[in-house]
């Protein structure tokens, strides 16, 4: 008889996620089988996945186990790796909560872009979480973005992952993103980037669609939304770390909405949704034929 191994399913925004439960690291999880287990037709499907593990298990975060408990060993939905996943980070720490692995209050997970804190709210088995995402880090430099023949210049924001911000007039200009949109100069992004297009649609509100890196498009984008956010704000000549007061942007994406507040210490908080819709089992034999 084949062994079974947990898994969840959950979403934050639309953004969706295969969970894996694995305390100790016993996983070997290759960038194959993640791609296998994330596909909407030969697997359970996901944009991506999130490896959930203790810190002390981990050789890459190992040191940061007596600060964060838990790593966020986040893979894009095609395997590869990246930094950080915002609204994964949150649909991971609703995960703990249900498993009781976690109380109320902050949380402190780790991730490869570094140690975020998440706020659950007190008796919230579901409703809104809080992340604290850190500061944008907005490199110099032009870059430009293209779809097609159009050509729009872009932001550089860095939330731990990469991300080119383009104001475009219409949702519509970015296409049918089925490609990663192409950008220049190419030494902008050594390793890729996620492309977020963005309209206005009020006052300190937009909308955006994104390319991530790694999967396509998705129906949203956490640190995408707080890039957008950053982006809008410097545009709009609105720098809190400027006039001392925070600025709060709500970003419409395709699945739902998020909250981005930056701080006068640059801090940023974005606030949403994360939800488990199910749970189940794998079956190893399955993994292994997938896992070589
Ligand atoms: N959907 C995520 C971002 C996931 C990582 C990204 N595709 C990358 O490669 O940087 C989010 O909610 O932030």
């Amino acid at each position: 008889m084949s062994t079974r191994i947990a898994f969840l399913k959950g979403h934050g925004t639309e953004n969706d996620f295969v969970i894996v439960p694995d305390p100790d690291n016993a996983l070997e999880l290759s960038p194959a089988a993640v791609a296998a287990l994330c596909d909407r037709r030969a697997g359970i499907g996901g944009d991506g996945l999130l490896h959930v593990v203790r810190s002390a298990a981990h050789p890459e975060v190992r040191h940061l186990a007596a600060e964060a408990e838990w790593f966020m060993d986040y893979r894009n939905g095609d395997g590869s790796i990246a930094e950080m996943c915002g609204n994964g980070v949150r649909v991971f720490a609703r995960y703990l909560q249900r498993a009781g692995l976690v109380g109320e209050g902050d949380l402190a997970v780790a991730t490869r872009g570094g140690v975020k804190t998440v706020h659950i709210a007190k008796a919230a088995a579901g409703g809104d979480i809080t992340v604290g995402m850190g500061k944008a880090l907005l490199p110099e430099g032009d870059v430009t973005v293209s779809v097609a023949d159009r050509h729009w210049p872009a932001r550089n924001v860095n939330m731990g992952n990469p991300h080119a911000v383009a104001f475009v007039d219409d949702l519509a200009d970015a296409g049918d993103l089925y490609d990663p949109p192409p950008f220049s100069p190419a030494a902008a992004y050594p390793d890729g980037v996620n492309v977020e297009f963005v309209v206005d649609r009020g006052p300190r509100h937009v909308a955006m669609r994104v390319h991530e890196r790694g999967s396509g498009e998705t129906r949203s984008c956490g640190t995408g939304a707080c890039a957008v956010a950053v982006a809008a704000a410097r545009r709009d000549g609105a720098d809190p770390a400027a006039t001392g007061s925070p600025v709060t942007y709500t970003v419409d994406l395709p699945g739902g909405s998020l909250v981005i507040t930056e701080r006068p210490d640059g801090e940023i908080e974005m606030t949403g949704p994360a939800v488990i819709v199910a749970e189940g089992e794998i079956d190893a034999e399955w993994l292994e034929t997938v896992n070589p």
